[in-house]
């Protein structure tokens, strides 16, 4: 579980970020949401310790990320797995040794071992027999496949994606949001996903934060969102034509 409290960001005085409050619960999938420019990714960032917060405090499972020792904080950043935007994969490296660099990196696992691991994940992401593919031989899904894997392989307990599905084709994209659901469970990993795509939120979003211009204006379920009050809100999901007009039978 990841927690913020009061957490307050802003850049040359302009506020960016307006006391987010907020409970991610491991298990499940929350997703923030919001239209472009509105603190989405900064919120992500202060959560992951790219930006510090100007006041708050990040919580995981207790621990609170930005107060707490050196030991605390890098046993927490060993945690966390971050799938990014356009998946960020090294160009020259395989896919194998892409997604064995974080056990390189931050695992004491022998050669052997990692190797297993390696096999096993990408078993798991349906990407056997890719490993010595590179990069540039795959379609962009099979990319955000080495992603996750990637994202993953370290026993990740924190999972955040950031607009999993840019440049994606919908099918691919509703496979990829079901392999991160499938992974959140499966793993029962807290996994927080920033998005402004409607199709992936009523798939796969357990729990949405809605931002609007710095300020969390509504959260709650993916059933209760076409409910929800907000005109901020409203404005933003009927942008998506099948939701209006879903809106629409059922009005
Ligand atoms: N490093 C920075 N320095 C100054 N301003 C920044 C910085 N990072 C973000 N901002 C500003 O903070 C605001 C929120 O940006 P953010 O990237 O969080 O938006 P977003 O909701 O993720 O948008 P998008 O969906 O387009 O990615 C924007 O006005 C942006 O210009």
């Amino acid at each position: 579980m990841i927690e913020v409290k009061n957490l307050h960001k802003s850049f040359m005085g302009k506020t960016v970020l307006n006391n987010i409050n907020g409970v991610f619960q491991q298990g499940s999938v929350n997703m923030i949401i919001g239209a472009s420019g509105t603190g989405k990714s900064v919120l992500m960032k202060s959560i992951v310790g790219l930006y510090e917060p100007d006041s708050g405090e990040v919580l995981y499972n207790g621990r609170d990320f930005y107060r707490c020792d050196r030991t605390v904080k890098k046993s927490i950043r060993q945690e966390i797995g971050m799938l990014f935007q356009g998946s960020a994969l090294f160009d020259s490296k395989t896919v194998e040794q892409n997604v064995k660099f974080p056990l390189d990196m931050l695992s004491d696992y022998n050669e052997s071992e990692k190797r297993d691991r390696v096999n096993d994940i990408l078993k798991r992401v349906g990407l056997e027999n890719a490993n010595k593919k590179m990069p540039s031989e795959l379609s962009g899904g099979m990319q955000k496949r080495v992603g996750i894997a990637r994202a993953i392989i370290n026993n990740s307990r924190y999972l955040f994606c950031d607009e999993p599905n840019s440049g994606l084709d919908p099918q691919t994209s509703i496979l990829i949001d079901n392999l991160i659901k499938e992974i959140t469970v499966e793993f029962n990993t807290t996994t927080i996903v920033v998005s402004h795509d409607m199709n992936s939120v009523m798939e796969i979003g357990d729990h949405i934060m809605f931002l609007y211009k710095g300020d969390k204006v509504w959260e709650g379920t993916n059933t209760e969102i076409m409910d929800a009050e907000p005109e901020s809100l409203q404005h933003f999901i009927l942008a998506n034509k099948l939701l209006r007009s879903l809106k629409e039978t059922r009005n």
